[in-house]
């Protein structure tokens, strides 16, 4: 029997657990949500969705795809939960969904995971003080120094390479990947968290899993300045020269292809993306309002370098939607596919 796909449905006051509801309200299913079924089972009433909520004992099969069925791994809530109302409570319930996506994908009983939103600030104010995000959380639950964010836009999940029409004056019809340097830190802390051998390792895993999962045989790889106009020759800024350039002439001297430093306002445009596989942003608000433009609730985001395949949707909580039932399940579906997609391809590495 195959092993499943597990689908953390997130935050418990988001949108997380209506997506996972309203995608089994439409299509058959083979992939297993964690999380409390009493809630699933809340929100679909709530919400007037027809779905027969199944609990399966952790690490058990699926029952078998049948639309308006959604197979669930459960985790009880630490308290009820209302759709748009945070509770502190409730961070050791997300957190251990979590835990078990992680530990049954290493065990092989979970092929991938998939996450929804969770909400970071209200995780930490429920004293996880040091957690900042999925990113970082997988990278450390799995024992790995780095891991990459990357998130690409639906037409970019497949295929060779990102080309984009040299005519095209418009990004919505450019297929992107945007990898990240940095993930969440807050920008004063950025040009610090920059060294040439963090940039190293990140280059090296965006490659190889360029690769490993998008079948890129050798990617080019553009690669942003920090500063603006890529520092202007240290006039605006030495971590180009000090450490962004090294690091590329290094790693262009062992054959990868890699772009830059270069001024980050012109990259994202349709000449200098044409012919390239991924652009490497070096942090977090650089390169996702570009790809959100381009491909925002189509886009799926993607943990490299860990030893399981994660993804994710492109969006957050959305608190001011939960509850609803207006929120586009789409960049779920994409993550789920994907996910599916890049489990076969960590089982064969
Ligand atoms: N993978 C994850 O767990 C992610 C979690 N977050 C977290 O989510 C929380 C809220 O973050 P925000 O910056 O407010 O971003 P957000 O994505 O939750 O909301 C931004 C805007 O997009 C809309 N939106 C989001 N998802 C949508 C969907 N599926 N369909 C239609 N509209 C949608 C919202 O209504 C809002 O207007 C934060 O704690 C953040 O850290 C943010 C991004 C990813
Ligand atoms: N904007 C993308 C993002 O913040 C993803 O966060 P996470 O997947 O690391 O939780």
């Amino acid at each position: 029997m195959k092993a499943p796909i597990v689908v953390t449905t997130g935050e418990p006051a988001g949108i997380g657990p209506e997506l996972a509801l309203m995608l089994a309200a439409r299509h058959a299913t083979d992939w297993v949500a964690i999380g409390d079924p009493e809630l699933l089972r809340a929100r679909a009433l709530a919400l007037g969705l027809d779905v027969e909520v199944v609990i399966v004992a952790p690490g058990e099969a699926h029952p078998g795809p049948r639309r308006q069925r959604l197979a669930v791994w459960p985790v009880a809530l630490k308290e009820a939960s209302e759709p748009g109302v945070l509770s502190t409570a409730n961070a050791d319930y997300v957190l251990e969904t979590l835990d078990m996506a992680v530990a049954q994908c290493l065990a092989g009983k979970a092929s991938a995971m998939v996450t929804a939103p969770l909400h970071k600030g209200v995780i930490r104010d429920a004293g996880h003080h040091h957690f900042t995000g999925h990113t970082e959380y997988l990278r450390d639950a799995c024992g790995v120094e780095e891991v990459v964010m990357m998130l690409a836009t639906d037409s970019a999940l497949h295929g060779r390479v990102v080309s984009a029409d040299a005519t095209t004056d418009s990004l919505h019809s450019i297929p992107l990947r945007v990898a990240l340097a940095t993930t969440h830190l807050p920008l004063r802390e950025v040009a610090d968290a920059l060294s040439q051998k963090g940039l190293e390792r990140v280059l090296r895993i965006l490659a190889r899993d360029l690769t490993d999962f998008f079948g890129v045989v050798s990617p080019r790889i553009a690669v942003c300045g920090l500063n603006p106009h890529a520092g202007e020759d240290g006039h605006l800024g030495r971590e180009e020269i000090e450490i962004i350039t090294p690091v590329l002439e290094r790693l262009r001297e062992e054959g990868l292809a890699l772009d830059g430093p270069l001024p980050a306002d012109t990259l994202f445009t349709p000449r200098h993306l044409d012919g390239v596989d991924a652009v490497l942003a070096m942090y977090h608000d650089q390169g996702l309002p570009v790809l959100k433009y381009s491909g925002f609730g189509q886009a799926a985001n993607i943990t490299l370098g860990l030893p399981l395949a994660r993804t994710s949707v492109d969006h957050g909580t959305a608190l001011d939607l939960a509850g609803h039932g207006t929120a586009s399940p789409d960049s779920l579906a994409v993550a789920i596919a994907l996910a599916e997609d890049m489990g076969s391809r960590v089982a064969e590495r």
